[in-house]
């Protein structure tokens, strides 16, 4: 049997955080701050993202890359918890990625414009 990718285990933990207290947990208790809570969480970790990747066009530092990388991480994490809040899997978004592979975005648009 294949072993599950990381999106698949932590799809399995944001799920069962909906039966869970939110003291005892940081993602129940999101849950239970509700949609709000969790776009704002996203829309800060955005602006972090954006900090963090100005800091690296600036230093060009392996430090910044690291920190831009540990910012887009919490970022792709509050967007699961986010779709996970609407009991949507990561899954969801990786077969939209597959569904898009290979499509040129100009081909796209230009598809939508017509
Ligand atoms: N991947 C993560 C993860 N990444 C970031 N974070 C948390 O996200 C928060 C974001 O950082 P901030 O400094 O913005 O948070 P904060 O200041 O505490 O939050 P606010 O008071 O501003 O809301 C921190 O508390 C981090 O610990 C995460 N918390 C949990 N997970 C995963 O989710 C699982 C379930 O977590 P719990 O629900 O806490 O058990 C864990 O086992 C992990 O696999």
């Amino acid at each position: 049997m294949s072993q599950k990718t990381i999106l698949q285990q932590l799809d399995e933990v944001l799920a069962a955080r909906k039966d869970e207290a939110a003291d005892k947990s940081y993602v129940a208790s999101l849950y239970a701050k509700g949609t709000e809570k969790i776009l704002k969480k996203i829309a800060e970790e955005s602006l972090e993202v954006a900090m963090a990747a100005k800091d690296h066009d600036n230093s060009q530092s392996e430090q910044d890359k690291e920190h831009l990388i540990y910012e887009v991480t919490d970022l792709w994490f509050h967007s699961l918890v986010l779709l996970a809040h609407k009991d949507i899997s990561s899954e969801a978004i990786t077969k939209e990625l597959q569904r898009r592979f290979g499509l040129s975005g100009h081909d796209e648009k230009a598809s939508r414009d017509a």
